[in-house]
């Protein structure tokens, strides 16, 4: 079995719709037969007959074997004339060989009228005068529909339409492209298949297959024995072998999908646990292509059909994202490096990867509200909440990472944001100490990067247990910090999104699961990124979460073709309780808005002693409760008994580990793990942290190198 099509087809974001650009190409075709008919043809209702004519001629394709045909004749119809250059990029890696976004199982099946022809840029949802954020708004609030994305009524000039066609072109071979792979894997498919059936019946010996394999492993036996294997593993009472117990065969499996792919045993199996064992091979293949290059429009520099017509101008083949974004163009090809166009230098796009556009949008942040971004380095998301907020109000954009907030800093000017704050504290324990009452609060918290493993193969190897206990350390305590720093009783807002670029449900419902029991004043709601996405867990390997856990959203590689990725909403129904004093490094206080402290006459008065009611408007009492500031004990015993059990499935005894003279019990337990930050920067040295992933390339400086001797000396 390859790179299964069903998996492929799973909904990746705003797939190209092939019909139309068939027609495109159809009419193309045309043009070249009828130049001076097109050319005088100005506006795009045209309904004359020859249009009629052409757009007859074209059958919308009614399956695949249809598709593939005709693709071969657009292909003759429209030769590309350019060769593809790879693009580059001072911000990404930009390899699109092996792009995935093409997917066109989705073609249209409608038939096409001429108007569809015509309306192209509309389609795009060039019309991008109407500002964003009319279209982001709290999907827990009913009366706010989102607004309509896409205008019909666009004029489309000449100059325009010649822009498209050269467009269309790259659209088309990339089209081409991706049939010709499709039709490979196709193949590849129907010869796994035939290999199938010749010992369907009586499974393959997959284990007498190990017992041959050699010191080098034939990479393609492996593969074979992957799919049997699994193939097995959904049939196991007819294809198995006797005396083979399930236990077995997931243990051959994984020990081959990390001879195969190149991961530890620890990560595979904590990623394989996530899925099926088909889709699990899906997800594992996922992470050996590229996701598409995606930028997003800055609307306060440019909008969406400005910047497209600018970059197609420059021999950029792009298209919208998907109907998702008014923002996003996905780029397909480019003979000059995106990090370094005109456009890019003026600031009108970002190269920002589409599931980085999630979080923001599910934050909707408003017009004159005040926002914080946590951890906002290198600034895609801090950027975007800035346009979506018109460039009003105020957003403090917060990293930990001095050279990062630099970086940060860069992108705020480049992009023209003149409403943003950097701040340069960890959020742990700096807010809402020194800033507190946000209206919005974005944490897109520091993770394992398990999403981004394509961006950042690294991952594979570099995350062990520690980090797994490590990190969600840390999210814990910044969620919560997160909470305490925005004001339940915003009149526009109260909400804190928590996303990670990580797929591992420690570091998602886990880290969620956790804050809601320690902050009885949120609730989950709808992040309003609608059918986008899969639903959380709300159940994992016999652990039950929160049941609205399915409101929030993951997003995959091989099921959205975007980078693996969590988005939750929260809601502030009332306040956080005051801190004791000794607490203060933690504060569960919700500190009044900057603007308002100058009237707070006493801390007493800052306290907001609203009750706190549930959801069905009973008081609800933290007497003797959970409800408080971070509990580092807590936590720490809880990564203790997790680093004891670690030790004793490695065969070793905790005590005799733990009681070496140079790691104590006592030290274990009061200081199980690096300390955070001191893991960041080792993150940032190594290159291996996943967390800076998603959009923004990474760079090691030197400041980087000596933060960490600095650090290293402190110690
Ligand atoms: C996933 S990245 C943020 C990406 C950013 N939101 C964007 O879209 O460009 C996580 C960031 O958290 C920062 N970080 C790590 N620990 C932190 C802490 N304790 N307080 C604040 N920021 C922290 C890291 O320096 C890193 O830049």
């Amino acid at each position: 079995m390859g790179k299964g099509r069903r998996m492929k087809k799973q909904g990746p974001p705003g797939p190209l719709d092939e019909s139309k650009i068939s027609i495109l190409k159809k009419r193309k075709a045309a043009e070249a037969d009828s130049a001076p008919k097109v050319a005088a043809a100005k506006k795009r209702r045209r309904a004359d007959v020859e249009e009629e004519v052409v757009a007859k001629k074209i059958t919308p394709k009614k399956n695949k074997v249809n598709g593939v045909a005709a693709s071969k004749v657009d292909k003759k119809e429209v030769t590309g004339k350019k060769k593809p250059v790879p693009m580059g990029s001072d911000e990404e890696d930009l390899d699109m060989e092996d792009d995935e976004f093409d997917d066109l199982d989705g073609v249209s099946e409608g038939s096409m009228d001429s108007d569809d022809q015509v309306e192209r840029l509309s389609d795009w949802g060039y019309d991008d005068d109407e500002p964003e954020n009319d279209s982001v708004v709290d999907s827990d609030e009913d009366d706010h529909p989102r607004g309509t994305m896409f205008s019909d009524d666009e004029d489309l000039s000449d100059a325009e339409e010649k822009l498209t066609a050269a467009n269309i072109e790259g659209l088309s071979r990339k089209l081409d492209a991706a049939k010709q792979a499709e039709e490979e894997e196709a193949e590849q498919e129907l010869q796994e298949a035939a290999l199938q059936t010749n010992i369907a019946g009586d499974g393959p010996d997959v284990f007498a297959d190990q017992a041959q394999q050699g010191l080098a492993p034939d990479l393609q036996l492996l593969r074979q024995r992957i799919t049997d294997t699994i193939r097995i593993l959904g049939d196991l009472k007819t294809l198995g072998q006797a005396g083979k117990s399930r236990a077995e065969y997931v243990d051959l499996l994984l020990s081959d999908i990390c001879t195969y792919y190149g991961y530890t045993r620890f990560l595979a199996e904590k990623l394989f646990n996530l899925f099926t064992p088909m889709e699990a091979f899906a997800f594992f293949e996922a992470n050996e292509t590229p996701r598409p290059v995606v930028i997003r429009t800055n609307t306060l520099r440019t909008n969406r059909r400005s910047l497209a017509q600018a970059l197609i101008n420059r021999g950029v083949v792009l298209e919208p994202v998907g109907k998702w974004s008014k923002v996003g163009l996905q780029v397909f090809e480019s003979p000059v490096p995106l990090g370094a166009t005109p456009e890019y230098l003026a600031g009108q796009y970002i190269l920002q990867a589409a599931s980085s556009f999630l979080p923001v949008m599910a934050l909707a942040p408003q017009p004159n509200e005040r926002c914080l971004d946590m951890a906002a380095a290198p600034g895609g998301k801090t950027t975007y909440m800035s346009a979506l907020m018109r460039n009003t109000g105020t957003v403090i954009a917060n990293d930990a990472s001095k050279p990062r907030a630099k970086g940060l800093i860069g992108n705020i000017h480049r992009l023209g944001c003149k409403n943003t704050i950097v701040t340069n504290l960890d959020a742990r324990t700096a807010f809402p100490k020194a800033m507190g009452g946000f209206d919005r609060v974005l944490l897109d918290a520091p993770c394992t990067g398990t999403g981004v493993i394509s961006k950042d193969p690294g991952v594979k190897t570099s995350k062990d247990e520690r980090d797994f206990l490590a990190i969600p350390h840390m999210q814990r305590q910044l969620l919560l910090a997160a909470i305490d720093s925005v004001d339940h009783s915003s009149k526009t807002g109260g909400y804190v999104v928590y996303s990670t670029c990580s797929v591992t449900v420690e570091e998602n419902e886990s880290v969620v699961q956790y804050v809601l029991r320690k902050r009885p004043n949120v609730k989950i709601v709808d992040t309003g990124l609608g059918d986008f996405g899969s639903p959380g867990f709300i159940s994992y390997m016999g652990k039950k979460f929160d049941a609205k856990m399915a409101l929030t959203r993951r997003y995959f590689p091989h099921r959205e073709n975007v980078d693996g990725f969590y988005v939750c909403k929260l809601k502030k129904t009332g306040p956080s309780p005051a801190a004791k004093p000794a607490d203060d490094a933690t504060s569960a206080r919700d500190r009044r808005p900057a603007r308002a402290s100058s009237q707070a006459a006493s801390t007493d008065d800052e306290i907001d002693k609203t009750p706190i009611v549930d959801e069905d408007g009973v008081t609800v009492d933290f007497e003797g409760g959970a409800f408080g500031p971070f509990e580092e004990t807590e936590d720490a015993d809880r990564i203790a008994r997790a680093e004891r059990n670690r030790l004793r499935r490695k065969g070793l005894n905790p005590k005799g580990v733990l009681n070496k003279p140079k790691k104590t019990k006592g030290e274990a337990s009061s200081k199980p793990v690096e300390p955070i930050q001191d893991q960041e920067i080792k993150a940032n040295a190594t290159k291996k942290s996943s967390n800076q992933g998603k959009g923004e390339k990474k760079t090691v400086t030197k400041s980087d190198r000596k933060e960490k001797k600095v650090k290293k000396a402190a110690k």
